[in-house]
């Protein structure tokens, strides 16, 4: 096929500064592709090109050079899907999606991402339905729907600016540039360096530096930084340290910067040193084995990029935290506990959901600055690409809150995905209460078959997977190392606590719960889990449970519900940002054995290996578990014990000198249950104790001062030696 008529719309879009979005399907995918991107080189002779695949499938690499040959590509980076995130800072002229095979929605949005104005981007596949990597994993038995597909076909006809080839057709409805508005920057108005003010990108970025320096101000300060994708918020931030750099001079200082993964900082750590250059600031780089800038040394100013969990306790004097929402809140609040300079970064509407949680907390923080950015840097605002991706992966989905609170019922998937509107208020629910919900979300939620969806009147909903009936092929399989994501919960419990027999048991995994924040906290969760949990009965299911990532408000919920917890993970889920913990209600008598196994050796585990295993937990979580399991078990103290534990009570001794005394104490206490004492103090104790941790890291993981610590503990201890049957309350002992 020619597409010879396109040259003129690929010609606006140049002067316009917008994109186009080709989806090319059918038989002769390879050619169409070709000549639709040949079309575009009379408009971009020599484009800066991404091609993404997976390169290890078979023919990929041979469809990748035809292309590349037959236009004579010369300038092309050819990106592996898996490590697609390293280029997260880069823009191209051409993107050329390889989709046959796979279609997955993280990726398409991420890349689409980095074409600028006046680019194109070419998705092309044989069939978007068939053979596909992402799908693979949400089929069970061979079963899988087709309703994200089906509804991404529905939107290309519906947007203006994507083209659509299958074969012998083509369908496209061209954009408008009217609807396009080109940003002009002010004038310089001697606020900023000339030199920064001359390679800012946008209003909006000479903005961010010229306010960034409310960081320097006296006392504790935090400057917020957000916006939509690709607003070059990380840009700014870049261009604004080097700013401060020049400004602190004589001042030797420390910066910290983390990110989620070193690739997503990449674009600070760029500007920064673009940003010195154009200041003449002389600096030096340490560069790690792999290429990374790890260390930049500038004046008497030293940065260095560090992982979060270390970045947190490092020495310094200002932080910089880029993709802060996705650290999750409770080690944000660790940080802000800790440091007095901070700089977040964060990105609103994305793949990482919109957070409404963190939105939530960023507005309550004290002695802040927020400034946002609005306009795209790599494209004018208006471009239809954008707006097809927000609209097709539903990035921007606000709920609406309904009347009638609690009218329960389940919903399809079909109906779901067969009304946009329906679909946006549930999607729209999980977008903005769970701030790590990505565009393959949407995807499962469309085509994962063995899911039921239930909900409050459109106001609280539970995306629920069966689970379980596992064969005895499938459950040896798990025994011997094979992954189920499938079948999550008899996985975890099958493969690490080897209990077999579980994998026969039916039950329900809750994947998702959530209730729209206008909401929350009146009953509707409760509520909905009540109704399932009738439903679940009347299905003769064994047990219904959920796996969620550690954090007290969520575990609060469950237990308040009378779920147990019976599993936690051993390793941290850095992708999540926290341990991923198992809870679970029996239904059946049989499921109820199995509780009454496993929660008891979760609380031996918890108190037997937390100083090796869980000491980046937060305390309080993992007092509340084992204060919700009930298994008992005889602990004695002698009277040496108490004796030393008395000296420390009056002061006689240091803690350390009764630490051991201490522990046995606080293990009598967490196997004994036997008087409730403020969960603040236990923590502390547990922190202390079990942990090991030191008395600043326990006061910043419970925001407490960090001179109230030992009180704390002292007075947990004094609360658990007073329900002892103690005969006569010693500091010291004679042996007869
Ligand atoms: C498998 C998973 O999906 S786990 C993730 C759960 N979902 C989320 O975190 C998304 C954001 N939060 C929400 O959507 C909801 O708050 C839910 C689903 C957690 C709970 O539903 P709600 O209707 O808010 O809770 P409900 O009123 O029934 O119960 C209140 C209890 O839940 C806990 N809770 C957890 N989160 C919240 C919250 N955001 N607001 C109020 N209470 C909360 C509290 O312990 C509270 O009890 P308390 O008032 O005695 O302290
Ligand atoms: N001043 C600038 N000059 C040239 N290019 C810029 C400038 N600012 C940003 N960019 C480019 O624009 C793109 C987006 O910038 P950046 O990564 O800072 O945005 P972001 O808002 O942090 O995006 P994300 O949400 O994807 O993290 C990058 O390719 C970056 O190199």
């Amino acid at each position: 096929m020619k597409f010879d008529y396109l040259i003129e719309y690929f010609r606006q879009a140049k002067d316009y500064n917008f994109r186009h979005l080709a989806i090319i399907q059918g038989e002769n995918y390879l050619d169409n592709t070709i000549s639709l991107i040949k079309a575009f080189l009379n408009v971009n002779s020599n484009p800066k090109t991404a091609y993404a695949f997976h390169p290890w499938l078979s023919e990929s690499k041979q469809r990748f050079n035809k292309i590349k040959e037959s236009l004579n590509l010369s300038n092309v980076t050819d990106i592996d899907y898996s490590s697609s995130e390293r280029y997260l800072g880069e823009s191209f002229d051409l993107t050329i999606l390889d989709s046959v095979d796979d279609f997955r929605p993280n990726y398409i949005s991420r890349l689409v991402d980095l074409t600028k104005g006046g680019g194109l981007i070419v998705l092309y596949t044989n069939s978007l339905y068939s053979n596909k990597l992402y799908k693979k994993s949400l089929t069970r038995n061979n079963i899988v729907k087709n309703l994200f597909e089906e509804r991404f076909f529905r939107k290309i006809k519906e947007h203006r600016g994507i083209i659509s080839i299958d074969d012998n057709n083509i369908y496209f409805k061209p954009y408008s540039p009217s609807e396009i508005s080109k940003q002009r920057k002010n004038p310089y108005d001697g606020k900023i360096p000339r030199a920064l003010y001359q390679i800012s990108a946008s209003n909006d970025q000479i903005k961010l530096i010229h306010e960034a320096d409310f960081i320097l101000e006296k006392g504790k300060r935090v400057f917020i930084v957000t916006a939509s994708r690709g607003r070059g918020k990380s840009a700014g931030v870049g261009l604004a340290l080097a700013y401060l750099i020049k400004k602190m001079k004589n001042n030797p200082t420390n910066i910290i910067l983390t990110s989620p993964s070193y690739y997503s900082a990449t674009s600070i750590i760029d500007f920064l040193l673009l940003g010195l250059k154009r200041l003449n600031i002389k600096y030096k780089t340490k560069i790690s084995k792999e290429g990374k800038i790890m260390k930049i040394s500038a004046e008497e100013v030293n940065i260095r990029w560090t992982a979060p969990d270390l970045a947190k306790d490092a020495d310094g004097d200002l932080i910089v935290v880029d993709e802060a929402s996705a650290l999750g809140l409770e080690l944000l609040s660790y940080i802000n506990n800790k440091w007095e300079k901070i700089i977040l970064i964060s990105t609103i509407h994305g793949y990482e959901g919109s957070g409404k949680a963190f939105l939530k907390y960023i507005n309550s923080l004290k002695d802040s600055q927020i400034v946002k950015l609005e306009y795209p840097i790599r494209y004018a605002k208006g471009d239809p690409v954008e707006k097809f991706i927000y609209d097709v992966f539903l990035l921007d989905a606000e709920p609406e809150k309904f009347d009638n609170e609690n009218k329960f019922m389940e919903i399809s998937q079909e109906d779901i995905f067969n009304s946009d509107k329906l679909l946006r208020q549930i999607y729209g629910i999980l977008v903005t209460a769970h701030y790590r919900n990505s565009p393959d979300d949407l995807m499962f939620l469309g085509d994962m078959a063995f899911q039921k969806i239930f909900t409050l009147n459109y106001n609280a909903i539970a995306e629920i997977i069966e689970e379980g009936t596992l064969d005895n092929e499938s459950i040896s399989k798990i025994l011997y190392g094979n992954e189920n994501e499938g079948n999550l919960i008899p996985h975890r419990i099958i493969k690490y606590m080897r209990i077999r027999n579980f994998g026969f048991l039916k039950g329900w995994r809750i994947m998702r719960i959530a209730v729209i924040p206008e909401l929350q906290g009146k009953g509707l969760g409760s509520n909905l889990l009540s109704e399932i949990e009738k439903i679940a009965k009347e299905e003769k299911l064994d047990w219904i449970g959920s796996s969620f990532v550690a954090d007290l408000n969520v575990l609060n919920f469950w237990l308040k519900n009378k779920y147990i917890p019976v599993y936690l993970s051993s390793i941290k889920n850095e992708g999540l940002g926290g341990y991923s913990i198992i809870v679970m209600k029996a239904l059946s008598e049989n499921a109820e054995k199995y509780i009454s196994v496993l929660s008891p050796l979760l609380k031996d585990k918890i108190l037997l290996s937390s100083h090796q295993v869980y000491f980046n937990v937060n305390p309080e979580i993992l007092v509340k578990i084992i204060l919700s399991i009930n298994s008992k078990k005889v602990i004695e103290l002698n009277d040496i014990c108490i004796s030393r534990i008395q000296a420390y009570l009056d002061g006689y001794i240091a803690y350390n000198s009764a630490s051991d005394a201490i522990h046995k104490l606080a293990l009598k206490y967490f196997y004994e249950n036997n008087n409730k004492i403020d969960i603040k103090q236990l923590s502390v104790l547990f922190g202390r104790t079990f942990q090991g941790k030191s008395w600043s890291h326990i006061s910043y993981m419970l925001s407490i001062r960090q001179s109230e610590a030992e009180t704390m503990l002292r007075n947990a201890v004094k609360e658990i030696l007073k329900n002892i049957n103690i005969t006569e309350n010693n500091n010291y002992v004679d042996i007869s």
